[in-house]
């Protein structure tokens, strides 16, 4: 028999689909978390008769522009840049920058849409925007990555603001884009003040902002596993992703006594089996961040395994932490994780897992993080570099290591408390929903209808 819940939940989301065609990955999003809140919003009309899910999934504002740049060759290269503002009920927009081939429309209204979500669930003040090109910085020299940035940032800065918009890194955007982009900004406007985050640590950057997505992830998996009176000592990890969120979520996994074996890019993945220790990731960040080379240097250099083409999924793992993309874990890959006996995912990477990879995980009752509350760290971390920026003074590393600590344990608190249900099981993307949507959907209701 067909629930009055589906019902809802289908023509919401056909509406959401004939005004967003072909953005596949927002109505994704969308329908996960519509699914998660029908039951709420109809046991709490408030939310239902001021439509505030209706409101928030139609940007506030969508900004698409040319980005004009000239190559190494003198050829003249067109790209196409955006931000998309999303929801500044709770704050100044804030969200990342990514600068990767297959940017479009749909994949940065998803990652708008989830960050509203994850920024309120940090606590901060911090509403959801996210942008950037289909510009590939891969193959490009820095003289071209540069040029590409400050066009970029010559359209951009009209949109942005300390108190408006604070776009960051992501996918393709890291320490080198954010520079260039700061410093184009700086020239413009005549004024140095806190527009980006994930600044440089000698012009306004935070200590841990680099780390902090990575560890934030592990963070919320070991508190994950508390709830089971485990931990992350003495177990066998997976991570995909080679970049910025997968090397940090080395780093603390090797600090907490885990072993990881696995690491990928878009090409194919590593298996080690002795594990990925200290130096071995030195390796690793000094191929990645510096030389900007291939995963599968690593087996040559270590003589492990290279499985082309291939994601981690496969391999035995106790923990699985997805860092590179979105829907990169597919229902097989699901299963085939599940049999092989892991039992943890906390997802690095923003909606890695596709809807019936997450059917998979909650129907075995594992303990599945999504990404919008175990991923929150590095935004979380880019509030507290603002706080630092307006109140023109920095914190030492323990100190923003601590309250980033805190933050990733109220994730899961808040989690628990909206995602428990009367088995005693721990539905973590129900809670994520519905505790990041109060905080948003009252302060909606409180403004008014805008
Ligand atoms: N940086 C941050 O603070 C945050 C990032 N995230 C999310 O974490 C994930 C990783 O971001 P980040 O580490 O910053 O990005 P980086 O650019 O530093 O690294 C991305 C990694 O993912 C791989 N990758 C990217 N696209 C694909 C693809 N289509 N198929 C297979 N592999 C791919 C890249 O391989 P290759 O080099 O071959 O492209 C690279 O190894 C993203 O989902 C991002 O949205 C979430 C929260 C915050
Ligand atoms: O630090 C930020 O502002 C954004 C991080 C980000 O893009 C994300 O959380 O997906």
């Amino acid at each position: 028999m067909t629930n009055i819940l589906d019902v809802k939940v289908n023509e919401f989301m056909a509406k959401v689909i004939a005004r967003n065609q072909g953005e596949t990955e927002f109505h994704q999003a969308v329908k996960e978390v519509v699914e998660s809140l029908m039951p709420f919003i109809e046991e709490n009309p408030e939310y239902k008769f001021s439509k505030v899910l209706e409101r928030m999934t139609e940007p506030e504002r969508v900004i698409m522009f040319r980005v004009s740049w000239i190559d190494d060759k003198g050829e003249i290269q067109i790209n196409r840049g955006y931000r998309i503002e999303m929801n500044s009920a709770i704050g100044p927009y804030k969200g990342g920058l990514r600068f990767h081939p297959t940017v479009n429309l749909g994949i940065l209204k998803f990652l708008a849409f989830e960050q509203s979500f994850k920024n309120s669930l940090t606590t901060l003040p911090m509403g959801g925007g996210k942008g950037g090109s289909d510009f590939d910085p891969k193959g490009k020299s820095d003289n071209e990555v540069m040029r590409f940035c400050q066009s970029f940032m010559t359209e951009l800065q009209r949109h942005i603001g300390p108190n408006t918009d604070v776009p960051a890194g992501d996918i393709g955007v890291g320490g080198r884009e954010i520079g260039y982009m700061f410093g184009q900004y700086k020239r413009i406007r005549n004024e140095f003040s806190g527009i980006l985050t994930g600044k440089g640590l000698e012009w306004g950057g935070s200590l841990i902002r680099p780390e902090a997505t990575g560890y934030g992830a592990v963070y919320f998996a070991n508190e994950m596993m508390q709830t089971r009176n485990d931990s992350i000592k003495g177990k066998t990890v997976a991570i995909s992703g080679s970049g910025n969120v997968a090397q940090y979520s080395v780093e603390k996994i090797i600090e907490m006594g885990g072993k990881v074996v696995t690491l990928s890019d878009s090409n194919g993945t590593i298996y080690d089996p002795d594990g990925i220790d200290e130096e071995k990731l030195q390796y690793v960040m000094e191929l990645k961040n510096i030389r900007r080379g291939r995963i599968s240097e690593y087996a040559e250099k270590y003589s492990v395994s290279y499985l082309e083409g291939q994601r981690p999924w496969s391999i035995e793992c106790d923990i699985a932490l997805p860092c590179a993309t979105q829907n990169e874990i597919d229902v097989d890959d699901a299963r085939t994780l599940v049999k092989n006996g892991c039992y943890v995912i906390s997802e690095g990477a923003n909606m890695p897992s596709t809807p019936e990879a997450v059917e998979v995980f909650l129907e075995s009752k594992i303990l599945y993080g999504p990404g919008k509350a175990a991923n929150a760290g590095g935004v979380a971390v880019s509030g507290l570099e603002m706080t630092q920026n307006a109140l023109h003074l920095t914190w030492s590393r323990e100190e923003v290591d601590a309250k980033l600590q805190v933050i990733m344990k109220n994730i899961h608190e808040t989690c628990v408390k909206y995602g428990k249900d009367e088995t005693g099981f721990v539905n973590y993307v129900v809670g994520a929903n519905i505790g990041g949507f109060i905080k948003i959907a009252n302060s909606m209701i409180a403004q008014g209808y805008v």
